[in-house]
């Protein structure tokens, strides 16, 4: 049985991050090897050429899922019957630029293509916003989508939850796939928190098996928390294959499910659970399936995770102020 292709509107295709994730979506790393895939590349038209030219790459893999290319320079007809859209696009930080002068570039941004989503995405749409500030960006996009449910809109916290996954494994020799359980809590920034109490290695509490508080707080948290700063710093640029592969699991994750007893992280609109405002996007453990999330509730939340979650949830309520006040929510 031939199935009808999903539509996949993935912005800022013409970019690093763009180049890593397009060639893997039309492979099946994103839906599953089955089902086949229609992209729509959005862009600003400056760069339409250069998303023209990542098409022609697009074409010559002859991806047997790959069922049609179209590029856009415009969000009205980017996210037209988008069943998933993948915002990656945003305005990166300069040099010079305070936060107040990012949050607005990217509102510019954001703003036009939630209001784009509401009008003409599919009823199903599923919408992942990649470009930072993330979590606010998506809240700027939601905001403006008032007919599209809130659940639908998320941020990506999945590249640091990998990478906590990554530290542990070293740390504690165990392979990536005996660790599971990871949270991060809050803001895709450096205040993110990285919870490894309630993470478990090999079915066992994570925190006692690693049993090394100075490890926890000196190197596993800093490490994961700064690895986009690190990153830039060692090669130049920041994140592109990894923060694309964290994409692909992101949305591979919502819609093929959490394996029982586990969970992933997600940045989402709270409803109020763990303490974080309702309304903020915040990154919590989640399960999933059949494209639906659900926040796992009853985790213990120590002194030491509670002053850091308050914080990361803090700047997360600053950012949402400023964009407030900026009139872009
Ligand atoms: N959440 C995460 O974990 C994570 C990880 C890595 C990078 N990022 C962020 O992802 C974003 C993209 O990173 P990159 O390395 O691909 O950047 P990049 O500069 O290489 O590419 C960005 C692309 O977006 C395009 N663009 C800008 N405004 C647009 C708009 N309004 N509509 C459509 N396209 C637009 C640009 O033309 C450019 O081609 C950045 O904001 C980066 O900070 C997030
Ligand atoms: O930190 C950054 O600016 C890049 C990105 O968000 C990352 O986490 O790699």
């Amino acid at each position: 049985m031939t199935r009808n292709p999903v539509n996949v509107t993935v912005t800022g295709a013409a970019g690093q991050i763009g180049y890593s994730l397009l060639f893997r979506i039309a492979a099946g790393d994103l839906l599953g090897p089955d089902i086949p895939v229609k992209l729509r590349l959005l862009e600003i038209p400056q760069a339409v050429k250069a998303a023209e030219g990542v098409a022609m790459e697009l074409d010559d893999c002859a991806f047997p899922l790959l069922a049609g290319i179209d590029i856009f320079d415009n969000p009205g007809d980017g996210f037209a019957g988008a069943n998933v859209a993948l915002l990656v696009g945003a305005r990166p930080r300069t040099a010079g630029m305070e936060r107040g002068d990012l949050l607005s570039a990217n509102g510019g941004i954001f703003k036009p293509q939630g209001e784009a989503i509401n009008a003409g995405a599919a009823d199903d749409v599923r919408v992942l916003v990649v470009g930072n500030p993330a979590n606010t960006n998506a809240l700027i996009a939601a905001s403006h989508a008032p007919d599209v449910p809130k659940s639908r809109f998320t941020a990506m916290t999945r590249l640091d939850h990998n990478r906590a996954v990554a530290q542990i494994a070293k740390k504690s020799g165990a392979p990536v796939t005996e660790i599971g359980n990871v949270t991060i809590w809050g803001n895709h920034s450096a205040t993110q928190y990285p919870d490894l109490y309630n993470a478990r290695i090999s079915g066992k509490n994570a925190a006692e098996y690693i049993n090394d508080q100075a490890w926890l707080e000196n190197s596993f948290i800093p490490t994961v928390a700064k690895r986009g700063a690190a990153i830039i710093e060692a090669r130049g640029s920041s994140s592109a294959a990894s923060a694309a592969s964290a994409a692909l699991d992101h949305v591979f994750t919502w819609f093929h499910g959490t394996a029982e007893g586990d969970w992933t992280s997600m940045g989402i609109v709270s409803d109020g659970s763990y303490g974080v405002p309702e309304g903020l996007v915040s990154s919590f453990p989640v399960t999933t399936r059949d494209g639906n999330f659900e926040i796992v509730q009853g985790l213990e939340i120590n002194e030491f995770s509670r002053a850091r979650i308050d914080a990361s949830v803090k700047e997360l309520a600053d950012e949402r102020d400023a964009v407030r006040e900026l009139g872009l929510i």
